[in-house]
């Protein structure tokens, strides 16, 4: 059994970790933190673990994190990033949600999460979390930085055209709708129900912190720098996210063969048949990618359609994806999940 921490249990994604390891049947969840909720029963934040996780929130505390095989850190920025040099230090395996470790250029991370990088020198060690496209130096990793939930949903469409080398890369636009609960748990005017119901807005136009993250994978997908218009909105669903995806095409293929061959051994991504337009709540819970690929006026102008649940493979999900291929184990395990419709 694989002994496991995780700092941040109250949050979504926190939840959302318990939830897919309560059905892992190598997990062993010994460490639950919070400091707002620390003596809590979990069954009392979280009714729906009632009968499924037996455990009580504790304060963090990096000497009894360091006796379990992997630490999650479900945590907002720069958390993470505090404790990794002394657990890994120590030999522990770390999966952090947050975007600590995801960009190579802590310089530039700096400037997008206005404040400086504590330890670079992990940001060049870690691995960037995303199965498809890291799966070998996922399995080795010590620190992986599970990947973004809206740079995941948009990743996982250009990739591949971009592999291919069928699209102008100076054309890429990723039009992104996402759900409340990426957002996370804590209190905000934002996402209160009279303010988000019955409504849909636009955010973060002059530049959401995924862009680079986004471009950093595409920019490795096509072998060359990327021009990538990213615009995220907030619409009135609790989980999942909506992307579609535009280029233009520079030469004529089969479109769907491509995509069809690309993903044929990807358990968690499902493209669909031709014509096909996948709907969020087809994923909802479930750490599936439902992608289609789309010419619609047969010009050369290709859009993708991309969903995932933000919290399942845009997060919790896909960090026990990867901790399974870190520890050698089946990919399903805890995340075999089928979405409820509706
Ligand atoms: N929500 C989503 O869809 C996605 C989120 N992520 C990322 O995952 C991370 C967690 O997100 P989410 O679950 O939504 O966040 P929440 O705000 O819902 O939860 C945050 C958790 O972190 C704990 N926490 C906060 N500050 C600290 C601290 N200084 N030290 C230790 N624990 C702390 C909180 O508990 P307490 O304060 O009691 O300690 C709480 O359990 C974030 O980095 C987010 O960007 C990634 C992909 C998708
Ligand atoms: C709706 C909403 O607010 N979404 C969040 C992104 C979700 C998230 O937590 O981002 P990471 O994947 O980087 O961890 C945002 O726009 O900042």
């Amino acid at each position: 059994m694989i002994k496991i921490a995780i700092v941040g249990a109250t949050g979504y994604t926190g939840a959302e970790l318990l939830r897919l390891l309560s059905s892992h049947p190598e997990a062993d969840v010994q460490i639950i933190t919070s400091r707002a909720e620390a003596g809590l029963p979990v069954a009392d934040l979280y009714p729906n673990l009632r009968g499924h996780v037996d455990l009580v929130f504790t304060e963090p505390d990096e000497t009894a994190l360091a006796a379990c095989d992997v630490v999650f850190f479900a945590t907002p920025h720069t958390v993470a990033m505090q404790s990794v040099p002394g657990l890994m230090q120590r030999g522990v395996r770390v999966i952090d949600l947050s975007a600590d470790f995801r960009l190579k250029d802590t310089d530039a991370w700096a400037d997008w999460y206005h404040t400086p990088h504590t330890c670079p020198e992990y940001a060049a060690e870690a691995v960037y979390g995303l199965p498809e496209l890291n799966r070998e130096a996922i399995a080795t990793a010590q620190l992986v930085a599970v990947a973004g939930c809206y740079p995941t949903a948009i990743q996982l469409g250009f990739y591949p055209l971009l592999k291919a080398g069928l699209i102008d890369t100076k054309q890429l636009i990723a039009d992104a709708k996402s759900g409340t609960s990426g957002a996370g748990r804590k209190a905000a005017i934002g996402t209160l129900l009279t303010e988000s119901a019955e409504n849909m807005k636009a955010y973060a136009v002059s530049g959401h912190r995924h862009l680079p993250e986004i471009r950093q994978t595409l920019n490795q997908m096509a072998g060359s720098d990327v021009s990538l218009t990213f615009i995220p909105h907030l619409t009135p669903m609790i989980r999942g996210i909506h992307a579609t995806l535009y280029s233009r095409l520079l030469k004529s293929a089969d479109l769907q063969t491509l995509f069809e061959q690309h993903y044929a051994d990807e358990p968690f991504v499902d493209v669909m048949p031709a014509g096909a337009m996948p709907e969020t709540r087809t994923v909802r819970g479930a750490n599936t990618c439902r992608l289609a690929v789309h010419q619609p006026q047969g010009d050369d102008t290709v859009v993708v359609l991309s969903v995932i649940d933000n919290l399942v493979k845009g997060a919790s999900g896909q960090a026990i994806q990867c901790m399974n291929i870190m520890f050698g184990l089946p990919e399903f395990y805890g995340l075999q999940t089928v979405p409820a419709l509706p």
